[in-house]
């Protein structure tokens, strides 16, 4: 039997026969799980569209034809049909291949994609593009029922539906987000997947596909004809229906068969179609399928028996910061936790084990989720919104018009800010500090340690207005600081600098210390904590002490800590190096590797220090 990385594939897909095709999905699973289990990856949701991946590529002329698919994160078999299986070997790691669509990657990758919800409005964008060109292809975006939880998703629904042009959304229903999914928009879902009318569906479309007399014309009166001979299925979709869409489904997600038939016949519509095809997250892999949450994205597993490496027992911010919350609500029956689909990435699974009726996950719906946090902070609570830095980026302007603009006393638990490693650009949590920085009456607090994380979370909700607190993927430091938070922390004044570290970078801040040491420099260094309202006396007094000051953080350096340090003190002869990401997306790798690629390791800043202050001298 043919290896995946010798086909031709997609154009080998186009003379396999559904049997054939059937044979390649068990392949394609057992190339996945042996994969995945050596570099970790998006395991379950990759699983639960092989088939839907197969049909896309047998049905549509690719790349003529544009998939845009939601996220990314479900790629995989895509990248596996469009040449690229041999890239698994290297998946997500420095160098190696990606795990989302990348454009520069392969001319099968239509856009760029990693942050939820784009896909119909990037289609429809599509579609319009090629409308306006006069041209001819087929678009289609395929989104999951937990994106479908997004806003933009619904603004792009709303106008590609009434625009009456050609393109086809696919829904791939699990009915998983990545914990089960949430909401009316899933309930509804929920109806349609579980009403008799699905195998009613498959039924029918066996029948009126064996009396469409062939294609073109045919097929479009062929499947006139089964839409009229399916009025419930269009009364089911009533919702897609009335917002300008011909619905079709729900149909098995996991039949190669009905698949390329449906496909067949929704790519001769000229309208916008959505077809919704059901799935089941982790197909095919009894771990995946029994707890697909925690094969959503897993670390290196034991394929034989599903166990997972890494033991997850470490100490992370994100553990650290649900157990402290938890503890704090026991005495302030205010607190409640909002997240948006990641309670459980963002340490919350405890607060709402604890206090269900007090944590709110909304759905892959950042900016409702802070007006949401702002709307009961409005009404006498204090709300803790706990989201990732990239993602928060999603929320701009409801964090400035209506929370910041009123003063309310809403706390954001900033999880993952900073480089996250292997999922990349999209993902790298390293403009937090800027998109943050400008925003009156916001205070910015960046924690060094666990410890410091616990008491800026208490000192957070006793402010009375809003407070973000960044903190990093992964293990949290125990560098033992129990001062109250009260403004930046002096841990060593320097005679030749001083190092001013935010957050995670003080431990990096030590290293250099050391580092120049062995080199006879006499460097200080101060814990930051505060990232806005800047300790001013304390850097001004740091100033004073020297005529250097470092700045270190795990952020862009435009519009970060450091150009803001800068700039409160230049009137001062002092003067400051910055140190942080570039004004650039940052490609995927472990943080080591890119610590290190962009001289944000202990002995690259300690290097830099050591040139600058020869060159002076
Ligand atoms: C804006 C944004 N918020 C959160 C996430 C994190 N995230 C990635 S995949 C995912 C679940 C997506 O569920 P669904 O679209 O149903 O795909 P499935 O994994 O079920 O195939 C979430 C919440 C994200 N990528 N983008
Ligand atoms: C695809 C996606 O956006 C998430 O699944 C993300 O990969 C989770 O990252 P963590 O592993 O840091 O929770
Ligand atoms: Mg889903």
């Amino acid at each position: 039997m043919k290896k995946l990385v010798e086909y031709d594939f997609p154009r080998d897909l186009k003379d396999m026969s559904i049997k054939e095709l059937d044979l390649l999905s068990y392949e394609i699973r057992d190339f996945l799980i042996s994969n995945i289990s050596k570099t970790g990856g998006h395991l379950a949701s990759n699983l639960g569209v092989v088939e839907l991946s197969i049909a896309l590529h047998k049905v549509f002329d690719t790349p003529k034809d544009k998939l845009v698919w939601d996220v990314g994160h479900q790629s995989y078999v895509h990248k596996i049909l469009t040449g690229r299986a041999g890239g698994f070997e290297n998946l997500r790691k420095f160098g190696g291949m990606s795990g989302f669509p990348k454009v520069k990657e392969s001319e099968y990758d239509t856009f760029d994609t990693g942050h939820s919800s784009t896909s119909i409005s990037i289609a429809a964008g599509m579609a319009a593009a090629r409308d306006l060109r006069g041209e001819h292809y087929n678009i289609a975006a395929i989104i999951g029922d937990g994106a479908l939880t997004g806003g933009l998703a619904y603004e792009a629904l709303n106008n590609a539906g009434a625009s009456k042009t050609k393109m086809i959304v696919i829904l791939n229903d699990n009915g998983m987000s990545i914990a089960p999914n949430t909401g009316g928009v899933s309930r509804y879902l929920e109806k349609l997947r579980s009403s008799q009318k699905y195998t009613e569906f498959k039924q029918k479309l066996k029948k009126n596909v064996a009396e469409i007399p062939g294609i073109g014309k045919g097929v479009v009166s062929g499947m006139q004809h089964m839409r009229d001979s399916l009025k419930y299925a269009v009364l089911d979709g009533i919702m897609f229906e009335e917002l300008g869409f011909k619905y079709f489904g729900p149909i098995d997600g996991h039949s190669v068969e009905d698949l390329i038939r449906t496909l067949e016949l929704v790519k001769e519509v000229d309208e916008p179609v959505f077809l919704h095809v059901i799935t089941q997250k982790g197909k095919g892999y009894r771990s995946a399928e029994e707890t697909p949450s925690k094969y959503h994205g897993t670390g290196p597993f034991d394929p034989t028996t599903g166990k997972q490496h890494s033991s997850g027992t470490e100490l992370s911010y994100s553990k650290v910061f649900g157990r402290k919350l938890s503890q704090l609500a026991r005495t302030n029956s205010e607190i409640v936790a909002v997240g948006a689909a990641m309670l459980e990435g963002t340490g919350l699974k405890e607060f709402k084990q604890k206090y269900p009726k007090r944590t709110f996950d909304v759905g892959i719906a950042e900016a409702h989720a802070v007006t949401f946090a702002a709307g009961m902070a409005a009404g006498g609570f204090r709300p803790v919104v706990a989201i990732y830095s990239t993602f928060l980026q999603r929320a701009y302007d409801q964090i400035m018009e209506d929370v910041c603009l009123q003063k309310l006393p809403v706390v954001f638990a900033i999880d993952r800010a900073g480089i996250v490693g292997a999922d990349g650009e999209t993902h790298h949590g390293m403009f937090d500090l800027s998109y943050l920085g400008h925003m009156p009456n916001m205070t910015i607090l960046a924690p060094a340690d666990s410890n410091e994380l616990e008491s800026m979370l208490e000192y957070a909700l006793t402010l009375e207005g809003p407070c973000a607190i960044r903190y990093p993927r992964g293990e949290a430091a125990q560098l033992d600081f129990y001062q109250p938070i009260a403004g930046s922390l002096v841990q060593k004044e320097g005679r030749d600098l001083e190092i001013w570290a935010v957050g995670n970078m003080v431990s990096t801040g030590l290293e250099v210390c050391k580092l120049l040491e062995k080199r006879g420099l006499d460097a200080g260094l101060v814990n930051a904590r505060f990232v806005r309202p800047l300790d001013q006396p304390a850097i001004e007094a740091s100033a004073g002490r020297t005529g250097l000051i470092v700045t270190l953080e795990d952020n862009v350096v435009t519009g970060g800590f450091g150009e803001n340090l800068a700039a409160a003190i230049m009137e001062s002869p002092v003067k400051v190096l910055n140190f942080g990401w570039p004004d650039c997306f940052i490609e995927h790798g472990s943080c080591g590797q890119l610590f290190e690629k962009y001289g944000l390791d202990p002995e690259s800043i300690a290097e830099r220090i050591w040139n600058y202050i020869e060159k002076q001298a």
